[in-house]
């Protein structure tokens, strides 16, 4: 299977899995990415469902409403069921890298206030150790010399992503050769960089369920203490 049929396998398990769990006044999170792409697209099948969605990007928003789901602001959106998104990595432990496409601080915002979150990806997501795929860092523009250097003081090698602006206006740094065996407190740590608006590790807040696409078919991971 390719990789994009694998991103629809697990885009297909999603839907399928909150399909039956939806209200007529459910509102879901949505992610950001190719994964999510998939996703959007067949959430829009059930749009007569439920009520809306809140989006992790500009991008998502638009997409939703190209297919005619209405998209919320997260204030006025209330509790979410569920908050579905892919990833850039992902451990057995369900924490995450995200990030690559620049959305990881609303993501991690939608994350944060859905009782469930479920993470889409397919098996080339799936890592021993967190970190080969570069740990982005969104960095308050003036800031970006001054985290650059705190960055490299935890062992890292911090490159500005040239050209990339986030939607909240702020520039991404990428984190190479990071040791991430603890992503609890890497997390914490980069986070408390003055100038760090958040970084991609999604450890704090793992995922709930982890729908991961194989040759083998659609598995199915919770979260051992979830
Ligand atoms: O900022 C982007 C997000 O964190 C994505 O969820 C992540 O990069 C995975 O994207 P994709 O599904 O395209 O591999």
């Amino acid at each position: 299977m390719t990789q994009d049929e694998l991103k629809k396998a697990v885009a297909k398990a999603a839907v399928d899995y909150i399909a039956p769990r939806l209200e007529r006044d459910s509102v879901v999170g949505v992610g950001t990415g190719s994964t999510a792409n998939f996703f959007i697209d067949m959430l829009a099948e059930l749009k007569n469902e439920f009520d809306g969605a809140v989006a992790s990007s500009e991008a998502t928003a638009e997409r939703l409403k190209s297919h005619g789901i209405p998209v919320y602001d997260l204030n006025s959106a209330g509790e979410l069921e569920f908050y579905v998104d892919g990833a850039d990595e992902t451990n057995e432990h369900l924490e995450l890298i995200k990030g690559g496409g620049g959305a990881l601080t609303r993501e991690k915002i939608v994350a944060e206030v859905a009782k469930t979150f479920i993470c889409i990806a397919d098996e080339s997501k799936k890592v021993g150790v967190l970190g080969e795929f570069p740990l982005p860092v969104e960095v308050i523009p003036m800031a970006r010399s001054l985290v650059g250097r705190e960055i490299v003081k935890l062992g890292g090698d911090p490159v500005y992503r040239d050209g990339f602006t986030t939607d909240n206006g702020n520039i991404i740094l990428d984190i190479y050769n990071m040791d991430i065996s603890r992503p609890i407190q890497i997390e914490e740590r980069l986070n408390n960089i003055v100038g760090v608006v958040t970084n991609g590790l999604f450890a704090r807040r793992p995922a709930d369920l982890l729908l991961l696409g194989t040759s083998r078919g659609v598995e199915s991971i919770a979260r051992k203490d979830s």
